[in-house]
């Protein structure tokens, strides 16, 4: 069995017939077992409509996208694909633990015989021990947007596919929210696709980043990431983080100047 995601000459328009607009134009990307991929590119060049294609949301018009080795269908039935949206989306009558029990519960014979993780204990390593019965209301936006997380991990799926989860969280908590990732992803190694608009973001966490272009949207560079692992807050300072913040910003730029040519 293929792991992680294959993605191949996948197109996308939408519009009326006879006023269409390609939104994605033949873009082919592979995310290998426990390979870290983040998507980077100007607004509009259909970063979104791409993760949206991976997970199923809505249909390519061309081309074809594995997961595992399985149809996107077959791996959403399955629940071999965690999404976590750009807000958290948690249920304000339910505490955290049930939210994120939620998926579960939902179903269930369908989950019979599957691996599942211990939500107690999930919650636990994303630094929520202390809030299992707490109300949404009750907490920080960052620790929202982890309760998210945790309960995308439920069905211990092998493929994450996150959509700026943190883009509505300041500097400082969206720093400590992606250290915190980061650190669990490292002894839980899935293969994710991730949307960011942040550069430091994408280079702290990924192991390649994709710097799409628009008009239409299509991968402009792949980026290799060779920033040793586990990676932790002092990798910020290092020459080579640097180094690599100057050549995704200037992949960027002319990205962006090309689409406004
Ligand atoms: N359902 C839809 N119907 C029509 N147009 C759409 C639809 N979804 C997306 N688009 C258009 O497709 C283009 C790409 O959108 P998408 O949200 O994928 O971009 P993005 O790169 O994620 O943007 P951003 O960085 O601003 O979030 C945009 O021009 C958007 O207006």
């Amino acid at each position: 069995m293929t792991g992680g995601v294959a993605i191949s000459g996948v197109s996308k328009s939408f519009g009326p017939e006879g006023n269409r607009t390609t939104v994605l134009d033949d873009v082919s990307l592979t995310i290998g077992r426990g390979e870290f991929v983040s998507v980077i590119g100007p607004s509009g060049c259909g970063k979104s409509t791409l993760l949206k294609i991976v997970a199923g949301l809505i249909p390519a018009d061309e081309g074809s996208v594995t997961v595992d080795g399985e149809s996107v269908k077959t791996a959403t039935r399955d629940k071999l694909i965690g999404l976590v949206p750009q807000s958290p989306a948690l249920l304000p009558w339910k505490t955290v633990l049930d939210n994120v029990r939620l998926p579960m519960r939902i179903n269930p014979k369908a989950n019979a015989g599957r691996t599942l993780r211990h939500p107690e204990e999930l919650l636990t390593s994303f630094g929520l021990g202390h809030a299992l019965h707490k109300y949404p209301s009750q907490l920080s936006g960052g620790m929202q947007q982890r309760a998210a997380i945790a309960r995308a991990f439920v069905f211990d799926p092998g493929v994450l596919l996150m959509d700026e989860p943190f883009s509505a969280l300041d500097e400082m908590n969206r720093d400590q929210q992606r250290l915190g990732l980061l650190e669990f992803w490292q002894s839980n190694r899935k293969s994710v696709l991730f949307v960011t608009h942040s550069v430091p973001e994408a280079i702290m966490l990924s192991d390649r980043i994709v710097v799409m272009a628009a008009h239409p949207g299509r991968i402009a560079e792949v980026i290799d990431v060779d920033l040793p692992r586990p990676r932790s807050v002092e990798a910020y300072a290092t020459d080579e983080f640097r180094d690599l913040e100057g050549h995704v910003r200037r992949t960027l730029h002319s990205v962006m100047e090309e689409t406004h040519v």
